[in-house]
C-alpha cells in the first residue's frame, strides 16, 4: 500500500485505505500522481501500471520519473507536459492525448494537489477515448471523400461546374479590387467524331488526359474545372506575368498537344478558347456570359482558336 495512502488516512482505518487502494486499482481510468518539479512517479494505480507502464506493481516503476514510464522511449520531460498549464487554484485542467507508448487516445484530467509531505505535485485521473477518436476519425475521413465526391468530377479530377463556380467566385472576391478576373472556356473540337471512331471508353481516355493536363494549371490564383461534357474552364487572376492572351496560347498549346494512348490508338483533339478579363467587380456570370459569347465566335469562325470577348 502507498505511503500516500496510509498519511492521507488515520492510522487506525487500515481497512479503509486498503478499500481505498482497491477502488483506484478497479477504476477502468488511469490515475497517476507525480512530482511537479522533478517528475517523480508518486504513485499510479493499476490500470496505469498495466495499460500504459506494461508492469503489474507501483515496485517496478519507483523511483522512475513520469516521462520514463508514461511515454515511449522520452528521456526529458514531454514538449507537450501541461504542468506549467495546471491552474494555481487547483481547478481541473482538461485535455486529450494519444499516448506515445500504447497509441490509446485519453481524455485528461489534471490538477495540482499537495502532497502529504508539502511538495506540489499533479493528480492525472484519464479516460480511454480510442473508440470515440477512431469514430470522430472516420467520421472526418468520410466527410472528407463526401466533399470530394460532391466537388471533384471523378473522371478528370477537375472541380466540376458547381464547385467551379463557388472556388471561382471565392477567388475573385479575395482578389485587389483593382485587379482583373481572367476566365477562358475551352471546349473540345470534333469530340464526338472521337466517340464515334473509337467509342466512348477511348473518348473518356481521352478527356482524362486533358483534364489531367488542365489540373495542371490549377493553383495560386488559378481555378480548374469540368464544365460539363467536354467543356472545361479556368478562372485565373490576371497579372503581369499571366496575361490573357499569353494564358490562353498556352493552354491552348498545351491541350492540343496532349495524346492519348488508347490501345494501339493515340488519340488527340484540338479545342476552341473563349476568352474575357473584368475587373473583380464584375460578377463572375457577366464574365463567363462573354467567355461563352468568345467561344461561339470561336467556333463559328472555325474552331482550333482562341478568341477575346
Ligand atoms: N467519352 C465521352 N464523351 C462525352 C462525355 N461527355 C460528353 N461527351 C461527348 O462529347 C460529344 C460532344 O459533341 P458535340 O456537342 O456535337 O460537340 P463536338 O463533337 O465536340 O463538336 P464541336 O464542339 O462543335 O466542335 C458527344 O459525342 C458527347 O457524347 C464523356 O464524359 N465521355
Amino acid at each position: 500500500m502507498p505511503v500516500f495512502l496510509r498519511k492521507l488516512m488515520i492510522p487506525s482505518a487500515v481497512t479503509e485505505i486498503s478499500d481505498l487502494q482497491h477502488i483506484l486499482d478497479s477504476l477502468d481510468a488511469v490515475v497517476y500522481v507525480s512530482d511537479v518539479e522533478t517528475h517523480e512517479l508518486l504513485f499510479m494505480n493499476k490500470y496505469a501500471l498495466k495499460n500504459i507502464g506494461g508492469v503489474n506493481q507501483f515496485d517496478d516503476v519507483k523511483g522512475k520519473r513520469c516521462f520514463e514510464v508514461l511515454q515511449k522511449g522520452q528521456k526529458k520531460p514531454c514538449d507537450f507536459c501541461t504542468n506549467p498549464l495546471l491552474p494555481k487554484s487547483g481547478d481541473t485542467y482538461l485535455w486529450e492525448f494519444k499516448n506515445t507508448r500504447n497509441n490509446c487516445w485519453y481524455q485528461c484530467r489534471d490538477r495540482l494537489i499537495r502532497w502529504h509531505d508539502g511538495r506540489q505535485v499533479r493528480l492525472e485521473v484519464a479516460a480511454d477515448i480510442t473508440e470515440r477518436k477512431t469514430v470522430e476519425e472516420e467520421l472526418r475521413e468520410a466527410q472528407r471523400e463526401l466533399k470530394v465526391l460532391a466537388e471533384v468530377d471523378s473522371l478528370t479530377q477537375l472541380y466540376n461546374r458547381r464547385a467551379f463556380f463557388m472556388y471561382a467566385d471565392k477567388l475573385r472576391k479575395s482578389l485587389p479590387n483593382s485587379s482583373s478576373l481572367g476566365l477562358m472556356i475551352l471546349d473540345l473540337d470534333y469530340f464526338k467524331d472521337i466517340n464515334d471512331s473509337y467509342g466512348h471508353e477511348a473518348g473518356d481516355t481521352l478527356l482524362a488526359a486533358i483534364g489531367q493536363k488542365l489540373l495542371s494549371f490549377s493553383g495560386d490564383g488559378t481555378v480548374v474545372g469540368r464544365m460539363g461534357g467536354e467543356e472545361f474552364a479556368i478562372a485565373f487572376h490576371e497579372t503581369q506575368k499571366r496575361e490573357k492572351e499569353d494564358f490562353a496560347n498556352l493552354v491552348y498549346k498545351a491541350v492540343s498537344n496532349v495524346k492519348a494512348l488508347y490501345f494501339k490508338d493515340t488519340l488527340q483533339c484540338t479545342t476552341s478558347i473563349g476568352v474575357s478579363s473584368q475587373p473583380v467587380s464584375t460578377p463572375l456570370r457577366n464574365i463567363m456570359r462573354q467567355a461563352d459569347d468568345a467561344l461561339y465566335r470561336a467556333k463559328s469562325a472555325g474552331r482550333s482558336q482562341i478568341k477575346m470577348s
